[in-house]
């Protein structure tokens, strides 16, 4: 799967947002090792801070069945530029993915940036941390 594929499976994934009070809809797609696809859209609740983010429901769907590798990630709305992931999800993308892993940010106009986990989140707080915490 190439990344321009990968940035239509973000598009499926997005037509199942639940958005009644945003109307703001969001797609991601995550591509495994092993070339699987796992789509998210946002699911917003009626009580606002329950909203899980399309990225994370990505990301939770394919760890929920045992998936642990990853290689891209793209994300789609219908945002005048590139869509970027809040701050919530950049932490759970920099658990989950490694650091040079591609994102496509992307929206219905066509418009791509490409950038990486670590640009998102540079300095981002790891495993790594609490491992050597203490020593
Ligand atoms: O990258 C983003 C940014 C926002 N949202 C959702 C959360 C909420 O449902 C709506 C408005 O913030 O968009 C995402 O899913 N991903
Ligand atoms: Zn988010």
């Amino acid at each position: 799967m190439d990344k321009h594929q990968l940035m239509e499976e973000s598009k499926i994934g997005r037509e199942n947002a639940h958005v009644p009070y945003s109307k703001f809809k969001v797609g991601a797609s995550l591509l495994t090792k092993d070339g699987k696809v796992y789509r998210g859209c946002n699911i917003e609740n009626a009580s606002y801070s329950m909203t899980n983010c399309a990225e994370r429901t990505a990301i939770f769907k394919a760890v929920s069945e045992g998936e642990k590798e990853f290689t891209a990630l793209a994300v789609v709305a219908d945002t005048d530029g590139p869509c970027a992931p809040c701050g919530a999800c950049r932490q759970v993308i920099a658990e989950f993915c490694a650091p040079d892993m591609p994102v496509y940010l992307t929206n219905l106009k066509g418009d791509v940036q490409e950038t990486t986990v670590r640009e998102l989140l540079p300095g981002a707080f790891t495993p790594e941390d609490l491992r050597n915490a203490g020593k």
